[in-house]
């Protein structure tokens, strides 16, 4: 794909501030990156975690692969060329959404550190508004449970460049955190991953929202 450079562009500052639209929502703007082999996990914690911000009051938007494949990114594949060009673009979405107060929630496969990196880059507060979360769960697990059926068919040849099968892998070196999702319970993973937002200050303890500064 052509990079087009924009030229005479130039930023325009706003009179309203991240810090107060964060007031505004009672929580923090942040980014959770949820990556994995298809079938790890990603897309089920994610699910949980975003009923239960809810409930407690808080304003989330989940960005998952299959949907964002079937709009804003449907021209592109599975090349790596193409799967960068797919976390690029939705690390920029996620950025935006992060800058308008909200907790993403992402999950995509996203098999490649440079690109999972990159993103990271991009997020303002670093390592406070990124969160990469590794949903890890040996190649065996995830073919067993195969929800979509898509390791049958990558076994048998009928989908080229399939992450684990033929595709690579490239596992995080440093993420904030790890989601063994064939040795804990899905209540276990919600649990954990509330206790580090709270720890982030990114929400309130359980009994109310964070008042952000
Ligand atoms: N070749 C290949 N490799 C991996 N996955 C494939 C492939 N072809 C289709 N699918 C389905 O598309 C989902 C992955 O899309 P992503 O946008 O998350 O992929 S990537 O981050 O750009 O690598 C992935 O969704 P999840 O199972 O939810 O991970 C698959 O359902
Ligand atoms: N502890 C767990 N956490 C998340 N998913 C689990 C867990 N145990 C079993 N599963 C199952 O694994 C499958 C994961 O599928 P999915 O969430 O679509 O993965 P991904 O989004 O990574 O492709 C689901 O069928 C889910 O019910």
């Amino acid at each position: 794909m052509a990079e087009q450079k924009a030229t005479n562009v130039h930023w325009h500052e706003g009179e309203v501030t991240r810090a107060e639209r964060n007031r505004l929502l009672g929580q923090k703007g942040a980014t959770l990156w949820f990556t994995g082999l298809s079938g790890s996990g990603k897309s089920t914690v994610a699910v949980a975690l975003e009923k239960v911000l809810t409930e407690r009051g808080h304003l989330t938007y989940r960005l998952d692969g299959d949907n964002v494949r079937m709009g804003i990114n449907k021209n592109l594949g599975f090349s790596a060329e193409d799967r960068a060009e797919n976390i690029r673009r939705i690390g920029e979405v996620a950025k935006l959404f992060v800058d308008t107060g909200v907790i993403v929630l992402s999950s995509f496969v996203s098999p490649y550190r440079e690109d999972r990196d990159n993103v990271r880059a991009l997020h303002e507060a670093g390592d406070m508004d990124f969160i990469e979360v590794f949903v890890d769960v040996p190649l065996e697990e995830a073919e067993r449970r195969d929800p979509k059926g898509l390791y049958k068919k990558a076994r048998a040849g009928e989908i080229k460049n399939f992450t684990g099968i033929d595709d690579p892998y490239e596992p995080p070196l440093k993420p904030e955190i790890v989601l063994k999702s064939q040795e804990m319970s899905l209540e276990e993973e919600v649990t954990l991953l509330l206790e580090l937002l709270e720890q982030r200050g990114i929400i309130g303890q359980a009994s109310g929202k964070v008042v952000a500064s």
